[in-house]
């Protein structure tokens, strides 16, 4: 082991990360609390405040993946698409089965500069999580209580807001659900037999509602569907963990540019036709898993260093009270913000996943 990676794994430096990420991000929440009576006068400018803030948030567990850890991500997409990226809205659909695959998500999201911008269609529960919970409120990410019945409404709603939104963005959809696991892809499979669907290897059988409800919201604000399946090299199992401890890994992603208007609108047919995207995603994760690596061509954009220097920023700002590192009160609120840390890297991991998708559903067998 050389002496940076005996570094990177030591608890005192993972203290100094877990410190400045919890004080700046509880900083960057204030900022946007005062940003408030703003949204009376100019709703525009308050957003444009809000993507900053929030970059300043994200960008450090982007710096943590690109720069503490070294991990690579690799894209692989058709070159004539690529210049469209970044420069349109666009609905991003994902498989669900990494613990840091959100995070690849927000490398790519900054290497095309639509990270404070990007949303997602998420869990509710996740609003109550610090800092990334509260800084997602103001930039009007969607949250569901994965109950149609309560959805359907609340979703569309909020997907109706992001109409006018001034900047571009990526709206991130894991149609699965939840993350895979064993028992989830069982019982997912299950219903995908009651439903003559065709098994699927390496995904859970996507949830369609929500997938037709943002197509339908979105179309003519968002340009494209950006079909994106991710995979990392030698059989790795990313976590939060292992990239504070500075672990390097290896990830490719695979993206197919569809344009919205091949998309249904009526329900059903949408619906049949994501069924059969998740059946093509599924043939080319067997083909990863075959070759290792997708089909067509890579074409990788540089990281920036843009989130290496508001990581910086926000380091120097904060270690500087910090000079006598022995100060009894400086120890114990790195402490107690790496506990609070850790708490939150709960939040990503498989094992303290919820139940969603494990019950097994009475079948309606025709
Ligand atoms: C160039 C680079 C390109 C790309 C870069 C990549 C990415 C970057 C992009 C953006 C990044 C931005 C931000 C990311 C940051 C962080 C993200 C972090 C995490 C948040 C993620 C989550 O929280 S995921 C969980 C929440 N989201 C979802 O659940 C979305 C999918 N779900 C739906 O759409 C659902 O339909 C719903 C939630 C709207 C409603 O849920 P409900 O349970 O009520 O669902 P359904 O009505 O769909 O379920 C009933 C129907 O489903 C059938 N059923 C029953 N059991 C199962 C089962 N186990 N599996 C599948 N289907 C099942 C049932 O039979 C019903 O069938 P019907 O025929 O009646 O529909
Ligand atoms: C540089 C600082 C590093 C500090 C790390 C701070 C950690 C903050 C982590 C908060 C991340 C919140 C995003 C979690 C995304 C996620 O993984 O959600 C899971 C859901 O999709 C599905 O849930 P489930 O049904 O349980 O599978």
């Amino acid at each position: 082991m050389g002496v940076l990676q005996l570094l990177k794994s030591q608890f005192l430096c993972h203290l100094i990360i877990c410190y400045v990420f919890v004080v700046s991000g509880l900083i960057i929440n204030l900022l946007q609390l005062c940003t408030l009576p703003l949204w009376l006068v100019s709703k525009q400018l308050a957003r444009r405040i809000n993507i900053r803030l929030a970059y300043c948030v994200s960008s450090q567990m982007v710096a943590a993946l690109e720069w503490w850890s070294g991990t690579e991500c690799t894209l692989y997409t058709d070159p004539k698409s690529y210049p469209l990226y970044g420069n349109e809205n666009a609905i991003v659909v994902l498989n669900h089965s990494f613990e840091i695959d959100f995070l690849c998500g927000w490398t790519f999201c900054d290497r095309f500069g639509v990270l404070g911008s990007s949303k997602v269609l998420a869990k509710k529960e996740l609003a109550y999580v610090p800092i990334i919970g509260w800084m997602w409120y103001f930039l009007e990410i969607v949250f569901c209580k994965r109950k149609w019945e309560e959805d359907r409404r609340t979703v569309a709603q909020s997907l109706q807001n992001l109409r006018d939104y001034p900047e571009n963005y990526w709206f991130l959809l894991y149609c699965e659900g939840t993350r895979f696991t064993p028992k989830k892809h069982q019982v997912s499979m299950q219903v995908a037999e009651s439903k003559g669907l065709p098994k699927l290897k390496y995904h859970l059988l996507p949830r369609t509602k929500g997938f037709w409800v943002t197509v339908q919201n979105l179309r003519g604000t968002a340009a494209a569907v950006y079909d994106s399946t991710l995979n990392f090299r030698n059989n790795e199992s990313p976590t939060l963990l292992g990239i504070l401890n500075g672990k390097k890994y290896h990830a490719d992603l695979y993206v197919r540019r569809i344009p919205l208007e091949m998309i249904p609108e009526d329900e059903a047919e949408c619906a049949a036709w994501l069924h059969k995207l998740y059946q093509e995603k599924d043939s080319f994760q067997e083909h990863y898993t075959q070759t290792g690596c997708f089909p067509g061509p890579t074409v990788s954009p540089p990281r920036r260093p843009w989130s290496l220097i508001n990581w910086l920023f926000w380091c120097c700002l904060l270690l500087y009270p910090l000079d006598n590192i022995l100060n009894v009160l400086s120890l114990t609120l790195s402490f107690t913000a790496s506990l609070g840390v850790r708490w939150m890297i709960g939040q990503t991991e498989i094992d303290k996943g919820s139940s969603y998708g494990n019950k097994e559903v009475p079948l309606n067998r025709n």
